[in-house]
């Protein structure tokens, strides 16, 4: 099997991917969040310090792009080409209003006309390895079967699925039965992304999908940053490897944000996934979630780090 990294807005960043790689280092494919290019600029400064290739060494990164406008598009990825990347990633996922409305995202799904044309256009004009990430339509499952076609006219690098309405956001459970028709109606190369959040979610998916060869982890890797490895090595949970983790993530937003307030903003909303890896923690989530400044953040996490022990979510029976 074959692992991604979810693209995450406001989270995955290049500190975080870095973080990832230098400790575990066993994803096979890290995607940033979006880049939302427009008419006068392929990347703002955060983009483009995402992408930079200095921030960027060692990892397979597949900057993903946000846009349902064909010139745009192809100008953000010859940009990305000339720095380097051999592959781009189209956004076809986003479910968010202000996204939507814009008729990106998801919401470009309802338009399969001009998403056709979208995809003819930049599929024409571009030489470089493109993969799209989607979901299976807007309101009703059965747009994906209209999709699917449209999908099977372009050669991808593969087609990244993760099988939710944009009504759905992140509710509901993923349609599996579409994503079953999907992967035999699909002429690219499918990746499965959702709700594999543990060692068991996994297995309950290869166990009905022995045939897939690449699974995109999101939220799953939040909380438990060697995900992948637990999952294909069974090891337990190493609590001095993710201290180490956390630590570097701290450090290095540190030396990027001015600030304590912009640090602590960043650690709070990480540790609202990874505290799940500490059991019976409801009182160090409060001190963390309270304090004002990095030292007071620091002893609530030593706290933590001291007083509890890790555990595999889902379970400790690996
Ligand atoms: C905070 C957050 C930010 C996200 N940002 C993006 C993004 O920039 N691009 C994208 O394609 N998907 C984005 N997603 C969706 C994830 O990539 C992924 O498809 C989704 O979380 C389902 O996978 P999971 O169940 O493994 O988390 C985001 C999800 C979350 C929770």
């Amino acid at each position: 099997m074959r692992f991604y990294l979810a693209p995450m807005e406001g989270i995955t960043g290049y500190i975080y991917r870095n973080a990832l790689y230098s400790c575990y280092n066993n994803i096979d494919k890290y995607f940033t969040p979006f880049i939302m290019p427009n008419r006068n600029r392929c990347f703002n400064s955060r983009e483009l310090k995402d992408v930079l290739p200095e921030n960027n060494r060692g990892m397979y990164t597949v900057p993903q792009i946000l846009s349902n406008n064909a010139e745009d598009f192809v100008k953000t990825a010859l940009e990305l080409q000339s720095m380097g990347y051999e592959e781009v990633n189209l956004n076809l996922g986003c479910p968010s209003r202000t996204v939507v409305t814009k008729m990106r995202g998801a919401g470009f799904l309802g338009e399969q006309k001009l998403l056709e044309k979208f995809l003819d256009e930049i599929f024409d004009t571009l030489d470089l390895k493109l993969s799209v990430k989607t979901r299976i339509g807007m309101e009703d499952a059965e747009e994906f079967y209209e999709l699917i076609e449209i999908y099977n006219k372009y050669p991808m690098e593969e087609l990244i699925i993760h099988p939710r309405l944009q009504t759905d956001y992140y509710k509901n459970k993923p349609n599996l039965d579409v994503f079953a028709d999907a992967l035999s109606l699909s002429r690219n190369r499918v990746c499965y992304n959702g709700d594999i959040f543990t060692k068991k979610d996994y297995e309950a998916f290869t166990a009905r999908f022995p045939q897939v060869e690449t699974v995109m982890l999101g939220r799953g890797m939040l909380t438990d940053p060697d995900l992948a490895g637990h999952i294909t090595k069974g090891t337990l949970p190493d609590k001095e490897k993710f201290r180490e983790f956390h630590n570097i993530l701290c450090t290095e937003y540190e030396k990027v944000m001015s600030g304590d307030r912009n640090v602590l903003f960043k650690m709070k909303e990480l540790w609202f996934y990874m505290i799940h890896m500490f059991p019976d923690s409801a009182k160090y989530a409060k001190k963390i979630k309270k304090a004002q400044h990095l030292n007071e953040y620091r002893a609530a996490v030593d706290a933590l780090f001291c007083d509890r022990e890790l555990r595999m979510p889902g379970g400790n029976e690996g």
